[in-house]
């Protein structure tokens, strides 16, 4: 068997992505085979390894949203498969129809996979997250549809750290408003009110990769940092976790929130913890819109209590550049820009060229490698599964990759399918009510798979099945 061919995903009413049932001779998907200039995966692959394609590359069809950096759009193209990538997000109803028919989509932070949107996405294998966050991706409706979600876990908290810097000094000199003034020609030259950041104590509430980052930089700066997290952690440096948000908002001069958008965090912030605050403290928002309640905080801006802020997330916000930031979208837009000492961004703290570029690369190569070869290593929702590769000396083998509901059963009937050929390797893992295994087994012709993957697929316990070879 020369190049690695697919077997179609059914798609979850038991459909066949392409084909009601597979017929290796009928089916459109028993013709794929890998270009002759099939895409060579990255060093980690000997040039004796065979390449895995679970399609013909050019019929893997790639949706990206959100303007995702050259990096990845690259190396998703390098792998032939038909790639559309736009600039912005897409209103749900234009989402679902385009959604319908792709196996890969990438996505940024502004595009909403809730189970509504999944449910249409009959041949989707793979969902990547183009940044950090992942609350925008129903995660246990894409767990129960065989759908595995990967994002790039720290490669932009080093630009979040450094935006928040600078909006530590940027705050506590006015240097947005005296910028804006003399842009207007008003030459305002004050001090009242501005200080230096050295000996201040910057409180951190989300001590994980952007927190302790930032902690680090602080302390570089003669800051002094507490922080506050739901679980101990070590401290960076000199850095002392204190045991609450309360006691935290009531220690700082400046407070900076890097939580995950979840249940517990939503209007973290409102009144009641600007009471705790400190007169003339600051605070600094670069997590979700959803932290802090902005109609509260244009309240404790406008008394004095709070000296200025810095919001570069919002709880809606633009679908893409050149949009409008208003009254529609948020009620409390135009009280927002009112206020003076206020940094306002647009979601850029992610957003510098290095960042970018590493979250293409990190993200596609993930998808390329669950693809070609169903490692879930680095999914946020599935176990983490990964074999060896095959090596182009094993032309008779096929790699298996069985998503099932995590009940007992399970492995022994589906050994039994196995069970008439050589199982060369198998491994196997669960997550909450999802288990994934991946199995490369030997002597398969393409009869044999034919009925390996419907009887596979015919178990009840079924959630998914891909067959690579
Ligand atoms: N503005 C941007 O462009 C931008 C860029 C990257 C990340 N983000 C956002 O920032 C968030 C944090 O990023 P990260 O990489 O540091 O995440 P992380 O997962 O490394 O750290 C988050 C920390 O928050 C803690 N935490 C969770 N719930 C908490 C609670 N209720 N109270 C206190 N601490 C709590 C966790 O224990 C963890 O230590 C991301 O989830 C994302 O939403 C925004
Ligand atoms: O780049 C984005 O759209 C999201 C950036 C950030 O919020 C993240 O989650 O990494």
């Amino acid at each position: 068997m020369s190049a690695a061919q697919n077997i179609p995903t059914r798609n979850r009413d038991g459909a066949s992505a392409v084909t009601n049932s597979f017929d290796p001779s009928t089916s459109p998907t028993a013709t794929f085979t890998s270009p002759s200039n099939s895409f060579s995966h990255r060093a980690s692959q000997s040039s004796s390894t065979k390449q895995l394609k679970p399609f013909n590359t050019q019929d893997v069809k790639v949706l990206l949203l959100e303007n995702i950096n050259v990096t990845g759009q690259d190396i998703l193209r390098q792998q032939g498969y038909q790639v559309e990538a736009l600039k912005s997000s897409l209103p749900e109803d234009q989402l679902i129809e385009k959604i319908k028919d792709v196996h890969v989509i990438g996505i940024r932070s502004k595009t909403k996979l809730t189970a509504k949107v999944l449910e249409h996405a009959k041949n989707l294998i793979v969902i990547g997250c183009f940044c950090i966050g992942t609350n925008q991706v129903d995660l246990t409706a894409a767990a129960n549809a065989g759908i595995a979600v990967f994002n790039s876990p720290f490669s932009n908290s080093r630009s979040v750290a450094e935006l928040v810097i600078s909006e530590i000094i940027a705050l506590a000199r006015q240097l947005a408003d005296r910028s804006m003034e003399l842009h207007k020609g008003i030459w305002n030259k004050v001090s009242a009110g501005c200080w230096e950041v050295r000996g201040k104590t910057l409180g951190i509430v989300g001590y994980g990769h952007i927190g302790n980052q930032l902690s680090v930089l602080a302390e570089a700066m003669g800051m002094s940092v507490i922080y506050y997290d739901v679980v101990n952690l070590m401290s960076m440096g000199t850095a002392k976790q204190v045991p609450t948000l309360k006691a935290l908002l009531e220690g700082a001069d400046f407070v900076t929130l890097h939580v995950p958008e979840i249940p517990e965090t939503q209007n973290m912030i409102s009144t009641e913890q600007f009471g705790y605050m400190r007169k003339g403290s600051y605070l600094i928002n670069a997590s979700r819109g959803t932290v802090v309640d902005i109609p509260a905080l244009v309240e404790a801006m406008r008394s004095g209590k709070i000296a200025g802020a810095a919001i570069d997330v919002y709880p809606n916000e633009p679908a893409g550049n050149g949009d409008y930031f208003n009254k529609e979208l948020n009620t409390w837009a135009e009280d927002l820009r009112s206020l003076k000492n206020l940094i306002l961004t647009p979601h850029i703290g992610g957003s510098t060229e290095e960042a970018q570029s590493a979250i293409g690369v990190e993200v596609a190569d993930a998808l390329a490698k669950y693809v070609n070869e169903g490692s879930t290593v680095g999914a946020v929702n599935m176990p983490e599964v990964n074999l060896r590769s095959l090596t182009a000396d094993e032309p008779n083998h096929v790699r298996i990759i069985y998503i099932h509901k995590n009940v007992p059963g399970v492995l022994r009937r589906v050994n039994e399918v196995l069970g008439e050929h050589n199982v060369d390797k198998q491994m196997t893992d669960s997550r909450g009510d999802v288990a994934y295994l991946m199995a490369d087994i030997s002597n398969v012709n393409q009869r044999d798979i034919a009925s390996l993957y419907n009887s596979l697929e015919d178990l009840g316990s079924r959630v998914r099945t891909r067959v690579l070879y």
